[in-house]
């Protein structure tokens, strides 16, 4: 029997564009996933959050099925698009659904979507963007401060950097690697100044949430493509320091102003990690390089052998395990939270109105495994969160990509629980695994 320490925070989570749906309804102003799925070519099949899960309205539903989970925890995220508006008192309405069915809120700021009237006025490429991101965290915490136990300020800002500003792949679809770099600094900027305000306001805990991967391969171009991607991030985060290799990099397209360190550089209470999987590069004298990691001309971004899930990542448990040490050992004394950690499998409803996802189920058997491997090296793992409670709108793959314990068919909104869902409230009722 594998036993997680005590008040291990069990959890799963989602995000506002990705659920709610409501995009017009209460005020909600435009943001620029709006403007970006409603461009033709952008989002598969022409998919959009319009109306998503329609969690908006079935919230209450959806909390449910978490207090039927055993959920400890649920990460989500507010949208900025509904700041300042009527329909902000939605967040009122989940959060008092949430501490009456006994499930601890942990709030993202920000989960990508801008509004498009900031993207207007230059977006994160703009440093006065930062400053806007700080105003709305400190109105937030006003507004609900008193019932959110953690904040998080950011959602993988390497996914909103160089997916949106480096390949464009992702709102607001600008493809160029300066603009990526820029927009990393101001995104980092945003976060630092964001923990400031949370903290004048009198927040308690603060985070904030990287996708962060091993990245296996050829030594040399592993260790840049660790710094572009890991680094990058977590030295000026949590060292106050860019890492002088990323910073010789990054002066090829930025010139950053390095005083604005010591403002990202803020005591954070928990570090949030998204993991899926692991990147696997090679040196390739002839590769053109990746518009996601700029400057990575020579460098081969390869498949992975053997398994992987339908978004073709390679499956990888021991990466997870290898990660949270590296993290522990490496930048010690930040307590770790695995705030995403999930798979898409082509997920199919029986003739019994079950959806038997045994590749789910054996995914997450692996990596909550792992995780507790690497609490027995020592990492300082506080909970875990699946990715994700619904099936829900996967981005530029539309709605293709199912990562739910809980299947929805979107023609009707019926939610059927998976196989996954009843493992996991298993593992939360036992907190471990036999
Ligand atoms: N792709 N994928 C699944 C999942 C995505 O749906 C989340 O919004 C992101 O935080 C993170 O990328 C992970």
């Amino acid at each position: 029997m594998i036993i997680f320490p005590e008040g291990f925070l069990w959890g799963a989570a989602t995000a506002a564009y990705q659920i709610e749906g409501a995009a017009r309804e209460d005020g909600r102003v435009p943001s620029i996933w709006d403007t970006f799925s409603h461009t033709p070519g952008k989002v598969r099949d022409g998919h959009t959050g319009d109306v998503a899960c329609d969690h908006y309205h079935r919230y209450a539903e959806d909390v449910a099925l978490m207090r039927e989970l055993g959920l400890r925890a649920y990460r989500f995220s507010i949208a900025w698009p509904r700041f300042g508006t009527p329909g902000f008192g939605f967040y009122d309405r989940l959060l008092d659904e949430l501490l009456e069915a006994g499930i601890t809120p942990v709030a993202t700021l920000y989960h990508w979507d801008l509004p498009q009237s900031l993207q207007d006025g230059g977006g994160w490429l703009d440093r006065d963007t930062a400053y806007r991101f700080a105003e709305y965290a400190a109105g937030a915490y006003e507004r609900l401060g008193d019932r959110v136990a953690t904040w998080t300020t950011l959602n993988e800002p390497w996914v909103s950097a160089f997916v949106g500003h480096g390949s464009g792949r992702h709102a607001p679809g600008v493809g160029d690697p300066a603009a990526a770099f820029t927009a990393a600094h101001h995104l980092m900027l945003a976060h630092g100044l964001a923990v400031q305000a949370l903290r004048a306001a009198g927040a308690g805990s603060v985070s904030i949430t990287l996708n962060l991967a091993p990245i296996l391969g050829d030594e040399e171009p592993a260790r840049l493509v660790d710094g572009l991607c890991n680094r990058i991030f977590l030295d000026p985060l949590l060292r106050g320091v860019y890492p002088e290799d990323v910073l010789a990099h990054l002066r090829r397209f930025t010139d950053v102003k390095l005083d604005d360190l010591e403002t990202i550089h803020q005591p954070i209470d928990v570090l949030g990690v998204n993991y899926y999987s692991p990147k696997h590069v090679r040196t390739d004298p002839e590769a053109p390089g990746h518009p996601e990691h700029p400057g990575t001309e020579g460098i081969a971004f390869v498949d992975p052998d053997g398994p992987v899930t339908a978004m073709g990542w390679g499956i990888n448990p021991e990466c997870l395990e290898s990660l949270l040490v590296r993290l522990s050992r490496e930048y010690p004394g930040t307590p770790l939270l695995i705030t995403e950690n999930g798979a898409a499998f082509e997920d199919t409803v029986t003739g019994d109105d079950r959806v038997h996802d045994t590749d789910r189920v054996a995914f997450l058997d692996a990596h909550v495994r792992a995780a507790h491997a690497a609490i027995a090296q020592g990492a300082d793992l506080r909970g875990y969160f699946v990715w994700s409670l619904l099936d829900n709108f996967e981005w530029a793959h539309g709605y293709h990509k199912r990562f739910g314990l809980v299947y929805v068919d979107y023609e009707t909104q019926r939610r059927i629980r998976k196989d996954s869902f009843h493992w996991y409230r298993d593992v939360i009722a036992a907190n471990g695994l036999r």
